[in-house]
């Protein structure tokens, strides 16, 4: 091939083969996501082909031996999308559907989340295939063990550092830092973030993310002129982030009218009891049965008369088959990813307004972006500093958001990807590219 060959333009953009450019999983939501705030980012759309592929992919087999005495392997990843502005940053799930092309996205999602709320973190995020549920705590505990061995090469207290996401809690974050800090050979707290707070966690993590929810939703609501008190509020998933979130509303003298998650829909127009069921999903499991409650069809849950919609489970939950349905003035997006690039669009066109993930669910990075801190120093802050510095970073976000938007004419969810690419980009800039 001749040296200017103009196909030699191209062979610099193949893609890698993990990536495919029809991707209609969560990564092409991302995608599609980055192609809409491109036209807004000036000369640093020069640059944006950064975002569209992970920097680092680690696919690792973790095999551990069961109760019975079989040997089985499950499947482990941990992407680093973007490391531009610090470490990685970003959690672990464990689900029985998880995906490389799923946990690129929850990566890339992290990055711009974090760039949001402007905390000095890259994204990354990790996850294994398995459904926790059909594992006996020992063999739970095995598996957190050696996949955090495996996946040693990449994570570290400056290098990237996991949290929890779904199905994952304080004790795997606690073997997790204790597998690091054996094989590296002294404790290390910082290594992840979410850690049960004897051991180095923050006071507030736990409600974090879920707080964080609740203040943007706050400020939208003072914005749009929707009054909090006797608001009828419909969560999806009533696990860390949907039950704080649905508790604080609660508290707020909203009502929490609707509830899903995998074992049933409940409905009550007079308010569901929002401590008392977050007590009812811990014993029992889920949402099922909960006194005082009927039960609704799977279905018939989005197109349930409420106010404000939170969806706190997984991707893609909000689509174009039942968008057109949700009847509430807001959807504050507590899980990642939960709506499709066609439902954000049906949605604008209905009118109603979308707090997107990469914001509304930024107070938990932000809250372990304290216990990072707080592990650096040795010195722990007390919940109300904490509480108070989150409400803080989450107020100014998003309203430094809300005014791209308005001045823009776009989505909050365009808005906040402007906001984040451009630091992105610009971090990715000043950087250079070679060593
Ligand atoms: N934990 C954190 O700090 C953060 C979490 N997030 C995001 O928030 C979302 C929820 O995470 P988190 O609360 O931590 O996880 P949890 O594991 O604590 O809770 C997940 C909830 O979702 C429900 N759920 C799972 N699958 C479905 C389904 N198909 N339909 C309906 N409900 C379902 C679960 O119930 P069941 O299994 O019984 O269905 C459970 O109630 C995720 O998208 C996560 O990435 C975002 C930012 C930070
Ligand atoms: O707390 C963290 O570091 C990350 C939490 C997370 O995974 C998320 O925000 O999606």
């Amino acid at each position: 091939m001749p040296a200017h060959d103009s196909s030699a333009h191209l062979i610099t953009h193949a893609l890698p083969s993990y990536l495919n450019p029809d991707d209609v999983g969560p990564w092409g939501t991302y995608l599609q996501q980055v192609d809409r705030v491109t036209p807004y980012l000036g000369s640093l759309a020069r640059w944006v082909e950064t975002l569209k592929r992970p920097k680092r992919i680690l696919i690792v087999d973790v095999p551990i031996e069961m109760d019975d005495g079989s040997i089985a392997h499950f499947e482990g990843y941990r992407v680093q999308h973007n490391l531009s502005r610090g470490p990685g940053k970003g959690g672990v799930r464990f689900h029985q559907d998880v995906t490389l092309s799923e946990v690129m996205a929850l990566s890339a999602w992290m990055s711009i989340k974090n760039a949001a709320v402007n905390v000095p973190y890259g994204g990354a995020k990790g996850g294994i295939r398995v459904d926790p549920r059909k594992l006996s705590k020992g063999e739970l505990e095995r598996l957190t063990r050696r996949y955090t061995s495996e996946i040693g090469l990449l994570i570290g207290p400056t290098k990237d550092i996991p949290a929890p996401d779904v199905n994952t809690n304080g004790q795997i974050m606690a073997w997790m830092m204790d597998t690091y800090s054996m094989n590296t050979g002294a404790t290390a707290t910082g290594v992840v973030t979410g850690k049960p707070v004897d051991l180095g966690g923050s006071l507030g993590r736990v409600e974090a993310t879920g707080r964080g929810v609740f203040t943007v939703g706050v400020e939208a609501a003072k914005l749009i002129g929707l009054r909090l008190e006797g608001a009828r509020i419909a969560v999806q998933g009533f696990g860390n982030v949907g039950g704080t979130a649905g508790k604080l509303f609660a508290d707020a003298g909203a009502k929490v009218v609707a509830v899903q998650d995998h074992t049933g829909s409940i409905y009550n127009a007079q308010g569901l009891d929002a401590l008392a069921l977050q007590e009812h999903v811990r014993t029992q499991g889920g949402v099922q049965g909960f006194p005082g409650a009927e039960s609704m069809e799977a279905e018939a849950f989005w197109a349930v008369d409420c106010d404000i919609l939170i969806p706190a489970a997984l991707e893609g939950q909000i689509n174009k088959d039942n968008a057109q349905r949700i009847k509430a003035k807001m959807v504050i997006e507590g899980a990642n990813g939960p709506t499709t690039p066609e439902a954000d669009d049906i949605l604008h066109d209905k009118g109603v307004l979308v707090l997107p993930d990469v914001i509304a669910n930024a107070g938990g990075v932000t809250v372990s972006y304290f216990e990072w801190v707080q592990d650096f120093s040795s010195f722990f802050w007390s919940e109300d500093e904490i509480n108070a510095r989150l409400v803080r970073i989450m107020q100014e976000a998003f309203a430094g958001v809300w005014k791209v938007a308005q001045e823009n004419k776009v989505s909050l969810r365009t808005a906040t990807f402007i906001v984040a690419c451009q630091r992105i980009l610009h971090a990715r800039e000043m950087r250079g590219l070679y060593p």
